[in-house]
Protein backbone atom coordinates (compact mmCIF):
# COMPACT_ATOMS: atom_id res chain seq x y z
CA UNK A 1 0.00 0.00 0.00
CA UNK A 2 1.17 3.58 -0.71
CA UNK A 3 0.47 6.50 1.63
CA UNK A 4 -0.91 9.70 0.12
CA UNK A 5 -1.98 13.13 1.37
CA UNK A 6 -4.97 14.96 -0.13
CA UNK A 7 -4.38 18.73 -0.24
CA UNK A 8 -5.69 21.84 -1.98
CA UNK A 9 -4.76 25.41 -2.79
CA UNK A 10 -8.00 27.41 -3.05
CA UNK A 11 -9.88 24.32 -4.19
CA UNK A 12 -7.31 23.31 -6.83
CA UNK A 13 -6.80 19.88 -5.36
CA UNK A 14 -3.95 17.43 -5.27
CA UNK A 15 -2.93 13.92 -4.31
CA UNK A 16 0.60 14.30 -2.91
CA UNK A 17 2.97 11.31 -2.85
CA UNK A 18 6.28 10.95 -1.02
CA UNK A 19 8.92 9.60 -3.40
CA UNK A 20 11.72 10.57 -0.99
CA UNK A 21 11.26 7.73 1.50
CA UNK A 22 9.98 5.35 -1.20
CA UNK A 23 10.80 5.41 -4.90
CA UNK A 24 7.64 5.86 -6.98
CA UNK A 25 7.41 5.83 -10.77
CA UNK A 26 3.81 6.17 -11.94
CA UNK A 27 2.53 5.44 -15.43
CA UNK A 28 -0.04 7.84 -16.96
CA UNK A 29 -2.77 5.23 -16.43
CA UNK A 30 -1.93 5.14 -12.70
CA UNK A 31 -2.10 8.95 -12.53
CA UNK A 32 -5.50 8.89 -14.23
CA UNK A 33 -6.72 6.21 -11.81
CA UNK A 34 -5.63 8.25 -8.75
CA UNK A 35 -7.21 11.43 -10.14
CA UNK A 36 -10.54 9.80 -11.05
CA UNK A 37 -13.25 11.38 -8.86
CA UNK A 38 -15.46 8.27 -8.97
CA UNK A 39 -13.15 5.27 -9.13
CA UNK A 40 -10.09 6.80 -7.43
CA UNK A 41 -9.18 9.41 -4.82
CA UNK A 42 -9.97 12.34 -7.13
CA UNK A 43 -7.82 15.43 -7.82
CA UNK A 44 -6.82 17.98 -10.45
CA UNK A 45 -3.14 17.07 -10.24
CA UNK A 46 -0.93 14.38 -8.67
CA UNK A 47 2.26 15.80 -7.11
CA UNK A 48 5.27 13.51 -6.60
CA UNK A 49 7.94 14.78 -4.18
CA UNK A 50 11.46 13.48 -4.88
CA UNK A 51 14.97 14.03 -3.51
CA UNK A 52 16.93 16.91 -5.11
CA UNK A 53 18.69 16.23 -8.42
CA UNK A 54 21.42 18.83 -7.86
CA UNK A 55 23.32 20.47 -4.96
CA UNK A 56 21.58 23.66 -3.81
CA UNK A 57 18.05 22.31 -4.21
CA UNK A 58 16.11 20.83 -1.31
CA UNK A 59 13.71 18.73 -3.36
CA UNK A 60 12.52 17.97 -6.89
CA UNK A 61 8.79 17.82 -7.50
CA UNK A 62 6.84 16.47 -10.43
CA UNK A 63 3.36 17.58 -11.52
CA UNK A 64 0.90 15.31 -13.33
CA UNK A 65 -2.48 16.50 -14.62
CA UNK A 66 -5.58 14.38 -14.16
CA UNK A 67 -5.29 13.16 -17.77
CA UNK A 68 -1.85 11.73 -16.98
CA UNK A 69 0.15 14.44 -18.78
CA UNK A 70 3.16 15.98 -16.99
CA UNK A 71 3.61 19.72 -16.51
CA UNK A 72 6.65 21.83 -15.63
CA UNK A 73 4.87 24.08 -13.16
CA UNK A 74 1.99 24.24 -10.67
CA UNK A 75 1.66 27.30 -8.47
CA UNK A 76 -1.01 26.06 -6.06
CA UNK A 77 0.80 22.74 -6.01
CA UNK A 78 4.07 24.43 -5.01
CA UNK A 79 2.47 25.83 -1.86
CA UNK A 80 0.97 22.43 -1.02
CA UNK A 81 4.35 20.77 -1.71
CA UNK A 82 5.94 23.10 0.86
CA UNK A 83 3.26 22.35 3.48
CA UNK A 84 3.62 18.61 2.74
CA UNK A 85 7.39 18.37 3.26
CA UNK A 86 7.11 20.30 6.51
CA UNK A 87 4.14 18.25 7.81
CA UNK A 88 5.88 15.00 6.85
CA UNK A 89 9.08 15.98 8.67
CA UNK A 90 11.07 15.89 5.43
CA UNK A 91 12.48 19.32 6.29
CA UNK A 92 12.37 21.94 9.02
CA UNK A 93 13.68 24.77 6.87
CA UNK A 94 11.77 28.07 6.76
CA UNK A 95 12.77 28.68 3.13
CA UNK A 96 12.94 26.01 0.43
CA UNK A 97 14.45 25.70 -3.03
CA UNK A 98 12.67 23.19 -5.22
CA UNK A 99 13.28 22.22 -8.83
CA UNK A 100 10.60 21.14 -11.25
CA UNK A 101 11.04 19.81 -14.77
CA UNK A 102 11.07 23.35 -16.19
CA UNK A 103 12.20 25.68 -13.45
CA UNK A 104 13.32 26.42 -9.90
CA UNK A 105 11.08 27.85 -7.20
CA UNK A 106 11.97 29.57 -3.93
CA UNK A 107 9.34 29.17 -1.21
CA UNK A 108 8.92 30.78 2.21
CA UNK A 109 6.47 30.08 5.05
CA UNK A 110 4.74 33.22 6.32
CA UNK A 111 3.72 33.74 9.98
CA UNK A 112 0.02 33.64 9.01
CA UNK A 113 0.41 30.13 7.57
CA UNK A 114 0.38 31.19 3.94
CA UNK A 115 3.22 30.32 1.58
CA UNK A 116 5.03 32.88 -0.60
CA UNK A 117 6.54 31.55 -3.81
CA UNK A 118 9.10 33.05 -6.19
CA UNK A 119 7.72 31.61 -9.43
CA UNK A 120 10.69 32.82 -11.46
CA UNK A 121 10.67 35.34 -14.30
CA UNK A 122 7.93 35.07 -16.96
CA UNK A 123 9.04 33.79 -20.36
CA UNK A 124 7.55 35.85 -23.19
CA UNK A 125 9.39 34.68 -26.31
CA UNK A 126 7.01 32.49 -28.36
CA UNK A 127 9.54 29.67 -28.64
CA UNK A 128 9.84 29.54 -24.81
CA UNK A 129 6.09 29.20 -24.27
CA UNK A 130 5.93 27.36 -26.79
CA UNK A 131 3.61 29.27 -29.14
CA UNK A 132 3.77 29.42 -32.93
CA UNK A 133 3.85 33.14 -33.72
CA UNK A 134 5.72 35.27 -36.26
CA UNK A 135 7.18 37.47 -33.54
CA UNK A 136 6.78 38.31 -29.84
CA UNK A 137 3.79 40.62 -29.28
CA UNK A 138 1.76 42.00 -26.38
CA UNK A 139 -1.44 40.79 -28.00
CA UNK A 140 -1.86 37.90 -30.44
CA UNK A 141 -4.95 37.16 -32.55
CA UNK A 142 -5.75 33.45 -32.33
CA UNK A 143 -8.01 32.03 -35.07
CA UNK A 144 -10.73 29.73 -33.66
CA UNK A 145 -13.48 27.72 -35.35
CA UNK A 146 -16.03 30.56 -35.55
CA UNK A 147 -14.12 33.63 -34.29
CA UNK A 148 -10.70 35.07 -33.51
CA UNK A 149 -9.55 35.63 -29.92
CA UNK A 150 -7.19 38.37 -28.69
CA UNK A 151 -4.77 36.74 -26.21
CA UNK A 152 -1.60 37.30 -24.29
CA UNK A 153 0.81 34.35 -24.17
CA UNK A 154 3.40 33.62 -21.47
CA UNK A 155 5.16 30.73 -19.74
CA UNK A 156 5.77 30.39 -16.00
CA UNK A 157 7.38 27.02 -16.66
CA UNK A 158 4.05 26.00 -18.19
CA UNK A 159 2.20 27.62 -21.09
CA UNK A 160 -0.63 30.16 -20.59
CA UNK A 161 -2.96 32.08 -22.88
CA UNK A 162 -4.92 34.97 -21.30
CA UNK A 163 -7.93 36.76 -22.74
CA UNK A 164 -9.89 39.73 -21.34
CA UNK A 165 -13.63 39.38 -20.63
CA UNK A 166 -16.28 41.83 -19.41
CA UNK A 167 -17.61 39.41 -16.77
CA UNK A 168 -15.97 36.15 -15.73
CA UNK A 169 -19.32 34.75 -14.58
CA UNK A 170 -20.61 34.75 -18.15
CA UNK A 171 -17.25 34.05 -19.85
CA UNK A 172 -17.36 31.26 -22.50
CA UNK A 173 -14.96 29.06 -20.53
CA UNK A 174 -16.57 25.73 -21.46
CA UNK A 175 -16.96 26.73 -25.14
CA UNK A 176 -13.60 28.42 -25.85
CA UNK A 177 -11.40 26.81 -23.18
CA UNK A 178 -11.06 23.45 -24.96
CA UNK A 179 -10.57 25.09 -28.39
CA UNK A 180 -7.68 27.21 -27.14
CA UNK A 181 -6.19 24.55 -24.84
CA UNK A 182 -5.73 22.20 -27.80
CA UNK A 183 -5.02 24.85 -30.48
CA UNK A 184 -2.36 23.79 -33.01
CA UNK A 185 -0.48 27.08 -32.42
CA UNK A 186 0.27 25.76 -28.90
CA UNK A 187 2.16 22.56 -29.77
CA UNK A 188 2.30 21.43 -26.12
CA UNK A 189 -1.22 22.64 -25.31
CA UNK A 190 -1.96 25.64 -23.09
CA UNK A 191 -3.80 26.73 -19.93
CA UNK A 192 -6.46 29.32 -20.76
CA UNK A 193 -7.22 32.29 -18.47
CA UNK A 194 -10.38 34.43 -18.71
CA UNK A 195 -9.57 37.73 -16.99
CA UNK A 196 -11.88 40.52 -15.79
CA UNK A 197 -10.08 43.66 -14.59
CA UNK A 198 -12.01 45.41 -11.79
CA UNK A 199 -9.27 47.85 -10.74
CA UNK A 200 -5.51 48.31 -11.15
CA UNK A 201 -5.00 46.12 -8.05
CA UNK A 202 -8.01 43.76 -8.31
CA UNK A 203 -9.02 41.22 -10.93
CA UNK A 204 -11.27 38.13 -11.28
CA UNK A 205 -10.04 35.06 -13.15
CA UNK A 206 -11.31 31.69 -14.32
CA UNK A 207 -8.90 29.15 -15.82
CA UNK A 208 -9.50 26.21 -18.14
CA UNK A 209 -6.44 24.11 -17.34
CA UNK A 210 -4.51 21.98 -19.83
CA UNK A 211 -4.95 18.32 -18.93
CA UNK A 212 -7.81 18.93 -16.47
CA UNK A 213 -10.51 21.40 -17.55
CA UNK A 214 -11.77 24.34 -15.47
CA UNK A 215 -10.37 24.33 -11.94
CA UNK A 216 -11.38 26.38 -8.89
CA UNK A 217 -7.99 28.06 -8.93
CA UNK A 218 -4.76 28.10 -10.93
CA UNK A 219 -1.68 29.63 -9.32
CA UNK A 220 0.49 29.84 -12.43
CA UNK A 221 -2.60 31.07 -14.28
CA UNK A 222 -2.99 33.92 -11.80
CA UNK A 223 0.67 34.83 -12.36
CA UNK A 224 0.25 34.65 -16.14
CA UNK A 225 -2.85 36.84 -16.07
CA UNK A 226 -1.13 39.55 -14.02
CA UNK A 227 1.94 39.50 -16.29
CA UNK A 228 -0.16 39.88 -19.45
CA UNK A 229 -2.41 42.59 -18.02
CA UNK A 230 0.55 44.52 -16.63
CA UNK A 231 2.16 44.44 -20.06
CA UNK A 232 -1.14 45.80 -21.39
CA UNK A 233 -0.80 48.70 -18.92
CA UNK A 234 -3.88 47.71 -16.91
CA UNK A 235 -2.45 46.68 -13.52
CA UNK A 236 -0.24 47.83 -10.67
CA UNK A 237 2.73 45.81 -9.37
CA UNK A 238 0.69 44.10 -6.60
CA UNK A 239 -2.68 42.59 -7.49
CA UNK A 240 -5.39 40.60 -5.69
CA UNK A 241 -6.57 37.83 -8.02
CA UNK A 242 -10.06 36.54 -7.15
CA UNK A 243 -10.55 32.98 -8.42
CA UNK A 244 -13.68 30.84 -7.88
CA UNK A 245 -11.89 29.04 -5.01
CA UNK A 246 -10.44 32.12 -3.32
CA UNK A 247 -7.91 34.95 -3.64
CA UNK A 248 -4.17 34.98 -4.38
CA UNK A 249 -1.78 37.91 -4.07
CA UNK A 250 0.43 38.27 -7.14
CA UNK A 251 3.34 40.71 -7.44
CA UNK A 252 5.46 41.46 -10.48
CA UNK A 253 7.79 44.45 -10.90
CA UNK A 254 8.04 43.88 -14.66
CA UNK A 255 10.87 42.98 -17.03
CA UNK A 256 13.00 40.09 -15.86
CA UNK A 257 11.82 40.37 -12.24
CA UNK A 258 10.35 37.22 -10.71
CA UNK A 259 6.61 36.82 -10.19
CA UNK A 260 5.68 36.37 -6.52
CA UNK A 261 2.58 34.41 -5.51
CA UNK A 262 1.20 34.29 -1.95
CA UNK A 263 -1.64 32.05 -0.82
CA UNK A 264 -2.79 29.19 1.41
CA UNK A 265 -2.07 25.46 1.34
CA UNK A 266 -4.46 23.06 3.09
CA UNK A 267 -4.07 19.42 4.11
CA UNK A 268 -7.45 17.67 3.92
CA UNK A 269 -6.76 14.00 4.82
CA UNK A 270 -4.25 11.18 4.55
CA UNK A 271 -4.76 7.61 3.43
CA UNK A 272 -3.31 4.55 1.79
CA UNK A 273 -3.98 3.17 -1.67
CA UNK A 274 -2.80 0.20 -3.72
CA UNK A 275 -0.99 1.58 -6.78
N1 LIG B 1 -2.61 22.29 -15.82
C1 LIG B 1 -1.27 22.88 -15.69
C2 LIG B 1 -0.54 22.32 -14.44
C3 LIG B 1 -1.19 22.77 -13.12
C4 LIG B 1 -1.21 24.26 -12.96
C5 LIG B 1 -2.15 24.82 -11.89
N2 LIG B 1 -2.89 23.86 -11.13
C6 LIG B 1 -1.43 25.83 -10.98
O1 LIG B 1 -1.83 26.00 -9.82
O2 LIG B 1 -0.48 26.50 -11.50
C7 LIG B 1 -0.44 22.57 -16.93
O3 LIG B 1 -0.69 21.55 -17.59
O4 LIG B 1 0.48 23.35 -17.22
Amino acid sequence: MTRFTKMHGLGNDFVVLDSVRQSLELAPAQIRALADRHFGIGCDQVLVVEPPRRPGADFFYRIFNADGSESGQCGNGARCFARFVRDQGLTDKERLTVDTRDGTLELAFLPDGQVRVDMGAPRLEPREIPFIAAARAGVYVLPLATETLAIGAVSLGNPHAVTLVEDVDSAPVAELGPQVARHPDFPEGVNVGFLQVLAADLVRLRVFERGVGETLACGSGACAAVVCARLWGLLDERVQVELPGGTLTIEWAGGTAPVWMTGPAVRVFEGEIAL
